[in-house]
């Protein structure tokens, strides 16, 4: 580990100053494409105008023979448009593989510029983020960058999950950890076939009355996640970075998608993936917070002034812990407000 005096110094000469707090930018969908599809390619530009952070995916579900077109078109797209306040982020290929240098080499050099975090798959502990953080300050200054590039890991091992809250504070560019349940899931050898998502077989049953065994025992659907999921945030608070759900693979199932972004939501996440344009108004929708929460919150904090003592509103008790909470709330629909006139609207709206 770096002695906390050399944490914030560049890794490499030249590379730019590493950022002291990482910023809480709205990215409550990070939008998947596979810049090899030459289809989902031509949507980038109109997609990027709906969401948050649109994202070129270079891992798996490209192809092994479009490994390279994806490298390249991500490259095009990027150097052809702009983004405007959406962010442009990339999954590269496993540090394992034989695509991630030249991953890092190419999008770097060439479009270093444009990204802002680069998310590094199936991260099993600090090492693998301390041979990122090196090569990339190394890149930075052969690309003469002034901004520096941020990381992003997904939670996807058995390893990674043991190890997550080293990972978190493994380097300043740390910008925030997904969960990745499907190589989560294999890694563990959990005995699941799906992409995210609960499983009917994960359930408890309340007790037998009397004799029987079968009949009137409710079943309950329990969320495989929920361990890791808690675990994450904790990791990433700790750290001051910041915890995303990852992908839900049941596109069809827009009800479900909802339910398990919402439990991460009301978990601190701060995001999920969308994979497919149906999900990004899901995301929208449940990681903003409600216009009636925030006005609740809003409420709150103003009848408790300097935010010490304790009141009641409305039956219920409030003090310097649960304006805290408030104020969570608070700051989380300003910062959407401000680059989201339509739920700056409702958020007005609901106040009066
Ligand atoms: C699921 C798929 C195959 C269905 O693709 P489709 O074409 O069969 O679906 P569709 O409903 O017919 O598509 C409708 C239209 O939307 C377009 N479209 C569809 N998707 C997108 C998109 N994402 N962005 C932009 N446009 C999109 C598509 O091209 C089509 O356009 P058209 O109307 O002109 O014909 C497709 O949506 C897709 O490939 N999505 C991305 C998948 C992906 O990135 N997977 C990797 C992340 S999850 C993961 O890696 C796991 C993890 C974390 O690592 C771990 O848990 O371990
Ligand atoms: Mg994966």
């Amino acid at each position: 580990m770096r002695s906390p005096k050399d944490f914030f110094a560049p890794l490499a000469v030249g590379a730019p100053e590493p950022v002291r707090q990482i910023p809480a930018l709205p990215s409550r969908m990070i939008h998947f494409f596979d810049p090899s599809n030459e289809k989902m390619a031509a949507k980038a530009p109109e997609i990027a105008k709906k969401v948050d952070v649109l994202l070129g995916n270079l891992e798996d579900a490209v192809k092994a023979e479009r490994k390279e077109a994806a490298r390249t078109g991500l490259v095009e797209i990027a150097k052809a448009n702009d983004f405007g306040s959406t962010q442009l982020w990339t999954r590269v290929n496993s540090l394992d593989s034989p695509w991630v240098l030249d991953d890092l080499i190419t999008l770097v050099t060439e479009i270093g510029d444009k990204l802002d975090v680069i998310m590094v798959p199936k991260v099993e502990g600090a090492q693998d983020i301390h041979y990122v953080d090196r090569l990339l300050a190394q890149l930075e200054a052969r690309a003469g960058l002034s901004k520096p590039l941020l990381v992003h890991a997904i939670l996807e091992t058995a390893s990674g999950v043991a190890n997550v809250e080293e990972i978190a504070g493994a380097s300043p560019r740390m910008q925030g950890i997904s969960l990745g349940p499907a190589d989560l899931a294999a890694s563990r050898r959990m005995k699941t076939t799906r992409v995210g998502g609960g499983h009917p077989g994960y359930l408890v049953r309340t007790d037998p009355v009397g004799e029987d065994l079968t009949t009137g025992r409710t079943t309950y659907q329990q969320d495989l996640w929920h361990y890791t999921v808690a675990r994450m945030v904790d990791a990433c608070a700790m750290h001051g970075i910041l915890p995303y759900y990852g992908p839900f693979g049941d596109i069809r199932d827009v009800v479900g998608c909802e339910d398990q972004f919402r439990n991460a939501f009301l978990l601190g996440c701060v995001g999920a993936w969308s994979l497919h344009p149906a999900q990004i108004d899901i995301a929208k929708r449940v990681f903003s917070p409600s216009p009636e929460d925030v006005a609740w919150a809003r409420r709150v904090i103003a009848e408790m002034g300097d935010g010490t003592g304790a009141v009641m509103i409305d039956g219920k008790m409030q003090d310097d812990a649960s304006v805290k909470q408030c104020r969570v709330v608070a700051e989380l629909a300003d910062a959407l407000a401000a680059s989201d006139p339509e739920l700056a609207e409702a958020y007005r709206e609901a106040q009066s």
